[in-house]
């Protein structure tokens, strides 16, 4: 077997569904062998920055690993702000490089996409993955690549494999399966009869629960035990959609001053707060009402449980959230809340919109022709999507980068096969919009929603005097149709309804629906958000 067959026949029994990807010269060699074997298919897009957005999408919403494939440094370059994003938001994509050959690295002459030196970009992607190999003995390239991929399943990090060029053709021999790294079954026990016996002597238990839960296939486990326990369930910001295709009675989200006062309530009062995949993040618990006090709660996180002032190491989450399940009793006093209920019945009338009414016609929409998976990018759009039901849901929640949106979407649908609704702002869509020309290639046909109000407006939420937040009207609606699919701006309520209505019919193409919204009128979640972190950080306003 070669090094390039044994790498992607890995790839897909670590559970890699698909391959994004961009290539260059240093990589022909390898994007040939992917090709021509198709062990895995296939998608390039047209700018790196997409390629790692799409795999990120694509790790989330299947449970498992996400592949980019990209060419030496420039390519590899491009594609670090996404693979940081990925990192931050614990999304295991694997991002593999070709690279130059031994010959040509010993040529003495600089080469072509060369940063600094040949080991510069091994070592800028040392930051910002768990494990790293340069594939440059066919010896050792079975074992370094189960080592690889073995980190990014464990600890839901992406990873960094340099492939050169010279080395796609080597022979070698099978890459060893996935093993598990055990866990100490004392010590899991241990920790989880603690655990319960905090829970049982609180009054107010509650769970939350964020991205490890979907990142270790957990969701389904955790309604079992939420409703063994009778404990009320909310998500943070980032964990948005987890849980959704549950039976599970959500709380809601936790949002701090931003979010629904009931739901902040019962996190903020809760004297028995379990935190399943929590990221710490200042999007998730940055504008609470300074009542939270994470050191008493009960953190389960980055294979490591910590609860007061102490810490138990090496508790993989699905090995702990086996031993609660085994624990699990009703808690007797612990009060469930009702589930949140979303807003439904658009108005579709002359009105100007308002983002508020996307999430009304989006959770009408939902109502007629059933829930759809949501790829946001960072701006009001992701705000106005905590007003929307539970559905599956991928955005940058806590990175909060730009530019995630689409091409998100695009990985989502290629990755599970469901037509996947698209929230993006203009700003946003400036920067990876384009993408969308690759749909009809692609083969699919997700919806857009472009929320344009011509303005970089969370910017300008937090900053108003400030004229470089305007941005000019770029009439997307129009390009659409050369790129591929259909588009339409809207202006009114009425005319939101109706574009939704058409878009959710017509399928073999993308349908962008341009809404067109006045500036500074924010989501109710967003401007809650805005004056939140604006009281909370304002020295005498807390
Ligand atoms: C890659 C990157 N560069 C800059 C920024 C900083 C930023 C955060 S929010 C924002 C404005 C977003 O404008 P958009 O029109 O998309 O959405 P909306 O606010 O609802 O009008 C910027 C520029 C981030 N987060 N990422
Ligand atoms: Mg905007």
């Amino acid at each position: 077997m070669r090094v390039a067959e044994a790498l992607l026949q890995a790839l897909r029994t670590y559970g890699a569904g698909q391959i994004f990807g961009i290539p260059g010269d240093f990589a022909l060699p390898f994007f040939k062998v992917i090709e021509e074997s198709g062990i895995l298919p296939l998608h390039t897009l047209s700018h790196e920055p997409a390629v790692g957005f799409a795999a990120d999408a694509a790790a989330r919403f299947r449970g498992s690993i996400g592949v980019a494939v990209v060419t030496y440094g420039a390519g590899a370059f491009n594609c670090v702000n996404a693979v940081a994003g990925a990192f931050a938001e614990k999304s295991p994509v694997v991002v593999i490089s070709g690279a130059p050959g031994r010959a040509e690295s010993r040529s003495g002459l600089l080469l072509h996409h060369q940063g600094r030196t040949l080991d510069t970009q091994f070592r800028v992607y040392q930051e910002i993955t768990c494990a790293q190999a340069r594939l440059d003995d066919p010896a050792t390239a079975p074992a370094e690549i189960a080592r690889v991929l073995t980190a990014a399943i464990d600890q839901s990090r992406p990873v960094y494999i340099e492939l050169p060029r010279d080395m796609v053709a080597a022979a070698c021999g099978p890459v060893p399966p996935y093993a598990e790294t055990p866990a100490d079954p004392e010590a899991v026990a241990a920790c989880a009869e603690e655990i319960m016996a905090r829970l049982q002597a609180a009054s107010r238990p509650v769970v939350m629960v964020d991205v490890e839960v979907r990142r270790y296939g957990l969701e389904a486990k955790i309604a079992e035990l939420t409703r063994r326990l009778g404990v009320p369930v909310v998500t943070t910001f980032m964990g948005r959609g987890l849980l959704s295709g549950t039976d599970t009675p959500l709380a809601g989200t936790y949002l701090g001053v931003a979010g629904d006062p009931a739901v902040t309530e019962l996190v903020e009062g809760s004297d028995g707060l379990l935190l399943l995949g929590v990221i710490l993040s200042d999007t998730n618990f940055g504008v609470n009402a300074g009542k939270l006090d994470l050191r008493r709660t009960m953190q389960a996180l980055d294979r490591q449980v910590s609860m007061g002032f102490h810490q138990y190491p090496g508790i993989p989450l699905a090995a702990l959230v086996d031993a609660l399940l085994e624990r699990a009793r009703p808690l007797g006093h612990a009060h469930a809340a009702p589930p949140t209920s979303y807003p439904r019945g658009l108005v579709a009338d002359g009105a100007p919109i308002a983002p508020d009414d996307i999430a009304r016609a989006v959770n009408d929409l939902f109502d007629r022709y059933g829930p759809m998976p949501i790829a946001a990018d960072i701006g009001d759009c992701l705000f106005t999507a905590m007003e929307i039901d539970h559905t599956d849901l991928t955005a940058p929640g806590y990175y909060a980068g730009m530019g995630y949106g689409v091409p998100a979407g695009i990985g989502a649908q290629l990755a599970t096969g469901r037509r996947t609704l698209i929230l993006v702002g203009d700003g946003a869509f400036q920067m990876t919009g384009w993408e969308l020309g690759n749909c009809r290639r692609l083969g699919i046909d997700p919806i857009v929603i472009l929320f344009n109000n011509r303005s970089w407006e969370m910017l300008r939420a937090f900053q108003p005097e400030s004229a470089f937040n305007d941005l000019d009207d770029w009439r997307f609606a129009e390009m659409a149709e050369p790129l591929g699919g259909h588009g339409r701006r809207v202006a009114t309520r009425a005319e939101l309804a109706a574009a939704l209505e058409e878009a959710a019919r017509t399928r073999g193409r993308f349908q962008l629906v341009e809404a067109m919204i006045p500036r500074g009128v924010l989501s109710a979640t967003l401007a809650r958000f805005v004056s939140g972190v604006k009281r909370l950080h304002t020295p005498g306003e807390a």
